[in-house]
């Protein structure tokens, strides 16, 4: 393990990923196994363990419930035990629903609030809280990256998002640098890390680059859901011998996944088997094997073992089983011996416990010190200002197309609209123009949302392992869009403006650019509080645009204001709609002022559209600005709300509540 060349006494260490496959366990002699299996020898005694920053995982009697809003709650953990020490690898497996990824939620403090939590989880012996940069979570689930950047790009932007702020930036691209290589991603460090054919990178090149970003602050305990979800042998062998390089590396890695190839199985380290939230098994892998021989189920010569775990363990196969047990008799030595399965694991937990004894002696003090100091807020929104710019310049579908849509739009309407007069029939037609503009523009934000739900669960995931706040994600975010919906209210409206011969006063010109503009952050800013709570990209757009035609419809245009039903429509949708009070004072910018076939410009406005005489049109404009800052200030609470990750272990690990 190379310590960063950070100088001061700043304990950032970065891993070094050397990992020799030493020779098949299965094939090298091993010992006939008892219950409870002897100390591993390739197990590093504890008293060898680097104290300053390896962190002993153990845990007894965990057991994890959810409430069931017509039954009694799921017990999913029933009182689990075991220890996961550095330098070696835990896996958790066991058949679909067995509860793997709420054991390891449970260790990492990640419970969602619905969990109920019982029992005792220790760090190095203590019950204590995981601060920034002592440990990280990974999950496929939540694999988004920014498609737009770079493999090189992401790593470093986020080293400048990860590391304090007091190292310096050359230590920073450094910390990156060798991440990147200790990784083997430096051949594909100018590939996109989106998944494309020629330019980007493979699924299982993405984890490893996920995994990468992860290990940027060298964390003590590397949790790893699901590890191999989605991918094929070589990838799947390519991410294990890297995760195992970590753990000779003195991270203690727990991973989880449902089962693995035979030729995988062989590299594992330690097992923890289990079965409808019950422990079948604890202990290293060749144990493993022995355990089930001598409970009297062996794995056939030639069988991946974890196959025939699965096999034996899993209820699921309790019934497909069945129709192939013609003989009763039969079926019921099989169904006893398996019971017996189970109550061996009894010894492994006694076992374990004490094992776990032996581990709060030998860590020295028992504190966890792998500790970092968070980025500063001011480098942190820096940061994520750049990125998202970076992110959204490139983004083709996200702009630049919309951009080009709005003024092939925005032509299309001037060219229908071309050269008003001012003619009585031109009222009607610069109604029309003018409120077809504002609602196309405004439509069209809705395609930004599946951007938007990508950059909010890639946050999500980011704020998982405590990376920033979302205040800061959320002002930088905003910031990024600034330009380009300048860019989208000035360009196409020009081409409309002119052709269609609205308001030939700079002032009234400049209004009408303004009012579009902050239209179009407010519309912006909406469809970004619904990206932060749908549970995918489809249903935002699907909820966006019902959003957008609802405020249309009570803008004061399809039906005049003192027309539209009291209870719902005009109270209150018609005040909180963003579109009546945008619409209305283009209107008053269009049409006060100036006489139009006899008619004054305050009769048409107030008389004919009925709009209501007060605000001003510059109100209009504060109004919308004050939305614009609502809708963003929801996001932060949006996020906060249902991506809460409310650490019930962690305050169990600090407080010493159970
Ligand atoms: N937030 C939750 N609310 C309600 N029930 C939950 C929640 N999380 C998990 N469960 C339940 O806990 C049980 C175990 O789920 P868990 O995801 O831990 O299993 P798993 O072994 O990881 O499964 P898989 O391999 O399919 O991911 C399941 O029956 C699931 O329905």
């Amino acid at each position: 393990m190379a310590q960063s060349p950070t100088g001061d006494n700043l304990p950032l260490r970065q891993y070094s990923i050397q990992y020799q496959p030493s020779p098949s366990p299965l094939t090298s002699q091993a010992s006939p196994i008892t219950s409870p299996p002897p100390e591993s020898a390739s197990s590093i005694p504890l008293s060898q363990v680097d104290t300053e920053s390896a962190a002993s995982l153990s845990w007894k009697d965990v057991t994890v419930s959810f409430e069931q809003r017509s039954s009694s709650p799921q017990v999913v953990l029933d009182g689990v035990a075991g220890y996961a020490e550095p330098y070696r690898m835990l896996t958790i497996m066991g058949p679909s629903q067995s509860g793997k990824s709420t054991l390891l939620r449970a260790l990492s403090g990640r419970l969602c609030r619905k969990a109920k939590y019982q029992g005792d989880i220790r760090i190095n012996g203590r019950r204590q809280q995981l601060t920034y940069g002592t440990s990280t979570f990974l999950t496929p689930d939540d694999e988004v990256l920014p498609d737009s950047l770079t493999v090189k790009e992401h790593l470093i932007l986020s080293a400048f998002l990860r590391l304090p702020s007091n190292l310096p930036r050359k230590e920073k691209l450094a910390v990156a640098e060798h991440v990147m290589s200790e990784m083997g991603l430096t051949e594909l460090a100018y590939r996109y890390v989106r998944k494309c054919p020629h330019k980007g990178i493979s699924g299982g090149e993405r984890r490893l680059v996920n995994l990468a970003v992860e290990l940027l602050i060298g964390p003590s305990l590397i949790y790893f859901d699901d590890a191999f979800k989605g991918l094929e042998g070589a990838s799947v062998l390519s991410l294990l011998i890297k995760l195992k390089g970590l753990a000779r590396g003195g991270a203690t890695v727990i991973m989880c996944t449902e089962h693995v190839s035979s030729q995988v199985y062989e590299l594992l380290d330690d097992l923890c088997l289990l079965s409808n939230g019950k422990m079948v098994f604890f202990g290293d892998n060749i144990a493993a094997v022995e355990h089930f021989s001598t409970a009297g189920f062996p794995c056939p010569p030639n069988h991946n073992p974890s196959d025939h775990f699965l096999y034996t363990i899993g209820a699921e196969f309790e019934k497909l089983r069945a129709p192939f047990l013609y003989h009763w008799s039969l079926k019921l030595i099989c169904l006893s011996r398996r019971q017996d399965l189970f109550k061996t694991s009894r010894a492994f937990y006694v076992y374990i416990l004490t094992r776990r004894t032996h581990c709060y002696v030998m860590q020295k003090g028992g504190v966890l010190v792998n500790r970092i100091k968070r980025p500063a807020s001011r480098s942190e929104f820096f940061t994520l200002s750049y990125r998202s710019l970076l992110n959204t310049t490139r983004a083709l579908g996200f702009y630049w197309i919309r951009i080009l849509l709005s003024f092939l739009y925005m032509l299309s309407i001037g060219t229908i609209f071309l050269r008003l007069d001012h003619s009585k029939s031109s009222i009607e037609a610069r109604a029309a123009c003018i409120f077809l503009a504002l609602e196309g523009m405004m439509f069209l934000s809705v395609g930004g949302v599946p951007y938007m739900y990508n950059e909010v669960k890639m946050h999500v995931r980011e704020m998982v392992n405590c990376h920033y706040g979302v205040a800061n994600f959320v002002v930088a975010n905003s910031i990024a869009s600034l330009p380009f919906l300048l860019l989208i209210s000035l360009v196409p409206l020009c081409s409309m403006y002119f052709l269609a011969g609205l308001h030939s006063g700079a002032l009234k010109f400049i209004y009408f650019v303004v009012n579009l503009y902050l239209s179009l952050i407010v519309s912006e800013s909406l469809m970004m509080a619904i990206s932060c709570i749908v549970p995918n990209a489809y249903t935002g757009m699907i909820i966006g645009s019902c959003v957008q035609v609802l405020f249309m419809l009570v803008g004061g245009y399809v039906r005049h204001d003192n027309n539209l039903p009291k209870a719902f429509w005009k109270y209150p949708s018609s005040y909180i709609s963003f579109h009546a009070h945008s619409l209305r004072g283009m209107f008053q910018n269009e049409f006060l002022g100036s006489r139009y076939g006899g008619h004054t410009g305050a009769y048409i406005v107030y008389g004919e559209y009925n709009f209501p005489a007060s605000p001003g049109k510059w109100w209009s404009l504060l109004i919308l600005a004050g939305m614009a800052i609502f809708y963003r200030t929801l996001s932060v609470v949006l996020i906060r709300l249902s991506y809460r990750v409310r650490s019930l272990t962690r305050t169990c690990i600090a407080t010493g509540k159970t």
